[in-house]
């Protein structure tokens, strides 16, 4: 029988001056960045713990300590990487991604594309198989008031 399992995942990082915002490892010219121990590239976060969690493997703070010197300022493509390693070794491969990015600000449409790119590219996964969409927070509470960007991402793993 061909065993499927499902994970999901959420992040919520601050939003800084002169830090670089970086979502899917795109680097998005915005006022402010989010503010993390790593790139704090909220959405490849949210999907690393998707990942994890659908393979019962804990979450990405278990694999990558957020107070761990090797982690800081770390390449979350990196980290998704080495998650999706970790993944693979326990037998499972991924079919595909879906995830959302509430951002009041900046518009993420023309980045979207080159997200699911580099996402794809890191699960080595078809392009189609890979899916993000941009929400505002409606300008509600400290989303809306563009203090924090958040990302919620689910996962379908299959057995290999
Ligand atoms: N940061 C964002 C937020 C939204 N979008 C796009 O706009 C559409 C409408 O957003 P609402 O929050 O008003 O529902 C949404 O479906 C996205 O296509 C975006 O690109 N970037
Ligand atoms: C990625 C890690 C590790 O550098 O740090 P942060 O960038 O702070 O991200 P977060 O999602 O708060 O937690 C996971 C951490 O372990």
């Amino acid at each position: 029988m061909n065993s499927i399992r499902i994970g999901q995942g959420y992040d919520v990082h601050q939003l800084v001056a002169d830090r670089p915002l970086l979502l899917g490892g795109v680097n998005i010219p915005f006022d402010k960045g989010l503010l993390g121990h790593s790139d704090a590239d909220v959405l490849l976060h949210a999907i690393t713990d998707a990942l994890l969690g659908a393979a019962a493997l804990g979450d990405i703070g278990k694999l990558y300590p957020d107070d761990a010197a090797v982690n800081k300022d770390a390449d979350s493509r990196v980290l998704l990487r080495g998650a999706y390693a970790a993944v693979q070794a326990a037998g499972w491969q991924v079919v595909n991604v879906d995830s959302t990015v509430i951002a009041q600000r900046p518009k993420l449409r023309p980045y979207i594309d080159q997200m699911r790119m580099h996402i794809a590219s890191d699960l080595n996964l078809s392009f189609e198989a890979v899916n993000i969409k941009g929400k505002t927070n409606e300008k509600l509470g400290y989303l809306g008031r563009e203090e924090a960007i958040e990302a919620q991402a689910i996962v379908l793993l299959t057995a290999v």
